[in-house]
């Protein structure tokens, strides 16, 4: 694991990561400030973007977490296995999913699709990078705040895992090809 980070190539500094993350909470705060939204961190991976956003977002909120997994520490996504259901209604509010990455979209997709059964009111996404490919899925293209963007290659790093492990390592990472089999 450690030739893993060794060997990987830095995308994104902590530095650069939180001038994005500030950029993002901007908008964010333009979009919901005044909706006394409900946070869903979507677990794992989005615990380390939502304690670096909630405290930039200057205007009354409440958190909570949805744990659904596609990956399940595995390179490629495959069915999602829904965990864990936020212990607070969603009925009426303004919810804001916030999440580590959008790849092909099928996570926020299916998350944002519950949560509008469940009767929230507006159901808005924000995550910390979005991965440029044409495989997104048909339901939604991209989140609706994005701080960075990044390559086509397996990322990890500020939430995001290699086989589970790294995703507290120091910036956005690109797993070197050796690592991925590519
Ligand atoms: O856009 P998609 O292709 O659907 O992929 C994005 C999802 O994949 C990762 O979750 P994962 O299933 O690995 O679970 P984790 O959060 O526990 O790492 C990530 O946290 C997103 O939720
Ligand atoms: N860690 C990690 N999880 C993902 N989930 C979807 N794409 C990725 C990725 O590139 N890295």
């Amino acid at each position: 694991m450690l030739d893993v980070l060794k060997q990987a190539e830095c995308l994104y500094s902590p530095k650069q990561i939180d001038a994005a993350i500030d950029a993002m909470a901007e908008k964010i705060s333009s979009v919901m400030a005044d909706k006394l939204p409900l946070l869903l961190c979507v677990m794992n991976g989005g615990i380390i973007l939502t304690g670096h956003l909630a405290p930039k977002l200057s205007f009354p909120l409440h958190i909570d977490y949805i744990h659904a997994t596609r990956y399940r520490e595995q390179l490629t996504g495959s069915d999602l296995h829904w965990r864990v259901s936020p212990a607070t209604s969603l009925q009426g509010r303004a919810v804001l999913l916030l999440d580590d990455i959008f790849d092909e979209g099928e996570t926020l997709a299916a998350i944002r699709r519950w949560c509008l059964e469940q009767g929230a009111a507006d159901v808005y996404s924000a995550v910390l990078v979005d991965k440029q490919h044409d495989r997104k899925t048909a339901d939604i293209k991209q989140a609706d705040f994005t701080a960075l963007y990044a390559e086509d290659k397996y990322l990890f790093g500020y939430g995001m895992d290699y086989k589970g492990f790294w995703r507290n390592a120091p910036g956005i990472f690109a797993a070197s090809d050796a690592h991925t089999g590519s």
